[in-house]
């Protein structure tokens, strides 16, 4: 899609993240690391920005965005949902639980852009392929085909983070969660968790299911700070998002 006159990209309240209004298509999207390349056939939207130089001079350069499905990824369909922080912002590191083949986590990847980094892990090595691809072509993308539930694996390639965004639909994802932050979150650190009902206890209600993981995450000195539905972009799923007090 080319930006038209009509089409106005604005700064979403999340840094890093934009809003796009006036196309064809509204939504959320992100500044494109790689202009010229989709990864999952998301359409791309270039426009003209223009900034003052600090002689007066302006100058015209195009810029592109990438619009991100909320159907197709757990953190934007937060971020439409209005998630009070997201805690992942230009620059941050990011631990990236269960990346599948990684769109999300190249959305991850312009958002924290060229100073930042997302550590990727995902254990099926079918989706690790597609995720090594995407990542040959993103400096900020550090993929790892490795069990989550083996950090001692990958503590040579990961550094302390500055967030755990943990998406593994497993039945013991807190503690996958739990343990990773023990490696690699920095204290006060922030903790994304997307938490699919019928994935951690098919036959409780799902308001139940996620008030116990909430609780999974105290144990594991993991403050909530907030929970919120992903419907209607997932049907029973919730994020919940705290802060790391290990010291507390
Ligand atoms: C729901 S999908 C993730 C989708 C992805 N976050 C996205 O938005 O595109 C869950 C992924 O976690 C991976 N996974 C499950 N258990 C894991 C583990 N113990 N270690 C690493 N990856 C795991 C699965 O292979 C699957 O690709």
């Amino acid at each position: 899609m080319k930006g038209g006159a009509k089409v106005v990209i604005e700064p979403h309240r999340h840094p890093g993240v934009f809003v796009v209004r006036g196309g064809k298509e509204d939504g959320i999207a992100t500044r494109n690391m790689t202009p010229g390349e989709s990864v999952y056939g998301e359409k791309r939207i270039s426009v003209d920005e223009t900034v003052e130089n600090s002689d007066g001079t302006t100058t015209t350069t195009k810029v592109e965005y990438r619009l991100w499905n909320p159907f197709r990824s757990k953190l934007c369909a937060a971020i439409a949902g209005g998630a009070d922080d997201i805690y992942i912002r230009p620059g941050s590191r990011v631990l990236y639980l269960g990346a599948a083949s990684g769109t999300s986590v190249s959305h991850v990847a312009d958002l924290v852009g060229p100073t930042g980094f997302v550590y990727a892990v995902e254990f099926s090595n079918r989706s690790g392929r597609d995720l090594i691809a995407m990542a040959a072509k993103r400096p900020n993308v550090v993929p790892i085909v490795e069990d989550a539930r083996q950090p001692v694996r990958y503590r040579m390639v990961v550094p302390m983070v500055d967030v755990i965004f943990a998406d593994v639909a497993q039945p013991d994802q807190a503690r996958i969660v739990a343990m990773n932050a023990n490696w690699f979150l920095k204290q006060g650190g922030g903790v994304l968790i997307s938490i699919k009902a019928n994935c951690i206890d098919s036959t409780a209600p799902a308001a139940e299911v996620f008030a116990s993981e909430v609780q999974k995450m105290r144990a594991e000195s993991i403050k909530p700070k907030f929970q919120l539905t992903l419907e209607p972009f997932e049907r029973d799923h919730c994020l919940v998002a705290g802060l790391y007090m290990r010291n507390e």
